[in-house]
């Protein structure tokens, strides 16, 4: 008889976890059967699992309930499955794509929360004090291969080795053990630059780095060659055999499962069977375990099939070192298994599940049905009366269902159905909810803490080193959009071609070849033509006369034209002279020639900010020229016509530009959705690439996450905001009034919020598109409304009350103060932004948080 060597001796010891529960088709509810235990105890229930901790088992699972989603859409997962792992064992969990073993996995690592039911690791639940899952009790290998590309070898096992605890001398010097063991590649090759098979086998080394005690495999050898998967699984056994580890892999390849100690198939969120290999293959009568998982498969589908109300029994099985007679060429037993294997009298707890017929089940009263519990370890041997138990399969109508194990009672719907659904919370188990992750850990172990906050910080900083082309172009790209911000908008339009008719002078309108004469009759418009494009705003083309211009106007050639009427001199005269007779007054005499001196325009209007930029030009002209004219005819000395003068302004200039007033907003705008894109996709791709997970298991909590990132983001965004402020102040002579310090501060602070709310988009969103998506939804709305480019005051008072509350509106009403009304931050407008700012980060991190936990469960 061969044996694994792998099986733990004390494995056997243990049987106090006997769940068996007999199920019957008589639509009674299911019996529990009690727990027997060696001290003749009998206990019953899964409360007992808090008194009485078992040490001897890594893992507990019971009665386990999971679903994803709520509602008519939500998704059983997990359906009222139960689960041993003995210490110092390989555990194999097989099953089939999407039935649920990574969800398992991510319950027992206690980063996922089971519904209903009760996990125990080492004893004690998942994410409890002390516990040290997650944490550096647990080693995990997620599917994915979760080791940052742009590291080396070296820093990858650093990172993990720091974050779980481990000195740098300790790190290299497991490293370089397990550089040689695993035949990895030289320490300084980049993750990105090895084969698959090769990161797969650093992936693994990280995971057994620092010598967990449990060590949890996802699929460790999918896409992984024969020869490296055998040399995994040797390297699981020596673990397990030198080290104590217990070791619980998941797997699609049924050959290799046949290498553990155990094998739990699982099916739909249940296990099937769990048991030993040889044991399985003995009682299923198969030489393959292939052939095992589909007889159980076969009997789970079938139209009688568990749940279909067909009896069932659940007897618990255990491990046992005297019947390991697995052939590890894959697949395939020799010898018979253990002695009690014949004994078709009475069932062997600790040696084999065994199966009750339907036929049987159906002659015995489902209370009175008598089993003989015999325990093979001598110690404790111990016997139960119950009825003898035909063991041979060949009883069993065909397709029957009648073999499940190491559940216990089962909810009724559970079985009656093939969509399962939880026990309700009331029952036994409402109070074996795993706690929230205790936020207090941070203050558990300073140190601890220290160690894990350095590790990820310098994980931060590589990252950013290692991609320093992009960081570069991440810290220049604001200052880059502030540059073409001040190029493209706030500036005085040139050039306007417009059009002018001059019909006092006739062909020559811009008086080239007519003589000029200082307040002469018949050609003082030429005065006004020459200085017309004084200031680049304007581009004169001339026109013989108005339908002319008119139709290249129409035509998009010139955005409009002047008319000079004919007697346009005569006018001008006439009206100067009556204002000075009447001292400046005006009286309205001689109207035809006053009418005379007006000039018309005729505009395109349909760009605001260009009419409004020739009209200007042509206010100005014409009061340039009024000047001149009132000069050249003497007649300035005497008219004081009325007129509104504008004093020195209370604040800003009095050539303000819109530039001015866009530039404090723009900046918020930038560093907000920086910080937005940057915190967003850099959360959403560690968790896509498994890097979150798996550094969440070793221990790492969020907080501290949250807190590494915002402190690398900080460094980010102060060089960020630096650049901006130079690139504005110095190039383009935007004015800080303020205190530019109260300034960069209030940058960092929407800078603050913008991380928040990236944070809040990845708890959203699963894909960086979506998330995209969301970040551009919600940017445009946030410009518009929040007064960075029109003012705010303009907008309708409903929908200002609703903007005003934006994170961004007060901030930047605030920005804009410090910049060209120079407040402090005492002001009501200034600290206000601030208030919002804080206020808005705080509303992201706790829905970000909120929607993080209840992901969690
Ligand atoms: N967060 C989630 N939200 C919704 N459904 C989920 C979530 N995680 C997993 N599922 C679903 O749960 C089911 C089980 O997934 P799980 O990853 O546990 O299966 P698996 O047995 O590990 O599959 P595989 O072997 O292919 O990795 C799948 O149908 C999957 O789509």
């Amino acid at each position: 008889m061969k044996t694994t060597g792998a099986i733990v001796p004390q494995a056997h010891l243990d049987f106090k976890n006997k769940l068996t529960t007999i199920t019957t088709s008589n639509g009674l509810p299911p019996t529990p059967i009690p727990r027997f235990f060696p001290d003749g105890n009998k206990m019953s229930g899964i409360g007992n699992l808090e008194r009485r901790p078992r040490e001897k088992d890594a893992i507990a699972v019971r009665n386990a309930w999971k679903k994803f989603g709520k509602g008519e859409k939500a998704t059983q997962i997990l359906s009222d499955l139960t689960m041993t792992v003995k210490e110092g064992t390989i555990y194999t969990l097989l099953g089939s794509s999407g039935c649920g073993k990574t969800t398992l996995l991510s319950c027992i690592v206690g980063i996922t929360q089971l519904d209903n039911g009760d996990c125990r690791i080492f004893g004690t639940k998942p994410s409890t004090p002390g516990c040290g899952i997650p944490g550096p009790k647990v080693g995990y290998m997620p599917q994915e291969i979760a080791i940052y590309g742009e590291f080396t070898i070296r820093e990858s096992m650093l990172y993990f080795g720091r974050i779980n605890g481990m000195t740098s001398e300790q790190i290299e010097e497991r490293m370089a053990f397990l550089i040689k063991f695993l035949h990895l590649p030289p320490s300084h090759r980049f993750v990105r630059s090895l084969s698959g098979g090769q990161a797969r086998r650093v992936s693994f080394a990280i995971s057994i780095l620092h010598q967990p005690k449990l060590l949890i495999l996802d699929e460790p050898t999918v896409g992984v060659d024969p020869i490296l998967r055998k040399s995994i699984w040797s390297h699981l056994k020596e673990l397990v055999e030198t080290g104590r580890t217990t070791v619980v892999i998941t797997t699609h390849y049924i050959d290799e499962a046949s290498e553990a100690n155990r094998i739990g198939l699982m099916r739909n969120g249940r296990l099937l069977a769990e048991d030993s290999p040889s044991r399985l293959l003995n009682d299923f009568e198969c030489v393959k375990l292939e052939d095992v998982f589909f007889k159980l498969c076969q009997r789970d589908t079938s139209p009688g099939g568990p749940g279909r109300e067909e009896p069932i029994i659940i007897i618990g099985s255990d491990i046992s070192s005297d019947d390991d007679t697995t052939d590890t060429s894959l697949g395939t037993v020799s010898g018979s298994g253990s002695e009690d294997s014949n004994n078709n009298n009475n069932i062997v707890l600790s040696s084999k599940p065994s199966v009750i017929s339907k036929e049987l089940l159906s002659s015995t009263s489902e209370s009175a049905i008598p089993i003989t519990f015999t325990t093979t370890n001598p110690v404790h041997e111990q016997e139960t009366t119950m009825s003898p138990m035909p063991k041979n399969f060949d009883h069993l109508p065909p397709l029957s269902p009648a073999f499940m194990i190491n559940t216990t009672s089962s909810s009724k719907s559970s079985r009656n159905s093939p969509t399962f659904s939880p026990p309700p919370e009331t029952t036994h188990h409402s109070n074996s909810k795993q706690p929230n992750y205790p936020s207090w850990r941070i203050f558990e172990d300073f140190s601890g803490y220290c160690n894990r906050m350095r590790a990820l910080l310098l994980k931060n900083f590589l990252c950013m080193w290692r991609n320093i082309g992009f960081v570069l172009f991440i810290f220049c790209l604001p200052a880059l959009q502030a540059v073409l911000f001040c190029l493209a908008i706030g500036g005085d339009p040139t050039n306007l071609p417009v059009g002018i008719v001059n019909l006092e002078v006739g062909e020559d309108a811009l008086c080239v070849s007519t003589p000029h004469l200082p307040c002469s009759l018949g050609n003082m418009s030429c005065d006004f033509v020459k200085l017309l494009p004084h200031d680049g705003t304007l581009s004169i083309n001339v026109f013989g006369s108005e339908d002319e211009a008119e139709v290249e106007a129409r035509k998009g050639n010139v955005w409009g034209y002047i008319v000079i009427p004919k007697n346009f001199s005569e006018g001008l005269l006439e009206k100067g002279t009556t204002l000075m007779e009447t001292g400046g007054v005006g009286t309205g005499g001689g109207a035809s020639l006053v009418g005379g001196a007006n000039i018309k325009m005729h505009l395109d209007m349909t760009s605001q900010q260009i009419d409004f930029a020739i009209q200007k030009a042509v206010f100005k002209t014409f009061e340039r020229f009024s000047e001149k004219i009132m000069s050249d005819c003497g007649l300035n000395e005497t008219v004081d016509a009325p007129k509104s003068r504008y004093l020195e302004p209370i604040y800003g200039t009095a050539n303000s530009n819109f530039r001015e007033f866009m530039a404090p907003g723009i900046i918020l705008s930038i560093i907000f959705f920086m910080s937005v894109a940057l915190t967003g996709s850099a959360f959403i791709t560690e968790r896509k690439e498994g890097m979150l997970k798996r550094t969440l298991v070793s221990g790492v909590t969020t907080g501290e996450i949250i807190t590494a990132h915002m402190l690398t983001q900080y460094v980010t965004m102060a060089g960020q905001t630096l650049l901006v402020l130079v690139v504005m102040i110095w190039a383009f002579n935007v004015t800080i009034e303020g205190s530019t310090c109260l300034a960069v501060l209030l940058t960092l602070a929407q800078g603050t919020c913008g991380m928040a709310y990236g944070f809040l988009i990845s708890c959203v969103c699963t894909e960086e598109r979506n998330a995209i998506q969301m970040a551009l939804g919600s940017f445009y709305p946030n410009l518009l409304l929040s007064g960075v480019v029109w003012p705010f005051e303009s907008m309708p008072l409903l929908v200002r009350q609703m903007a005003a509350y934006l994170p961004q509106t007060m901030a930047c009403e605030a920005m804009r103060s410090i910049f060209s009304r120079g407040w402090a931050f005492t002001h009501p407008k200034v600290w206000s932004g601030f208030a919002v700012s804080i206020g808005w980060s705080v509303v992201f991190w706790i829905l970000a948080l909120i929607l993080a936990k209840s992901k969690k469960k």
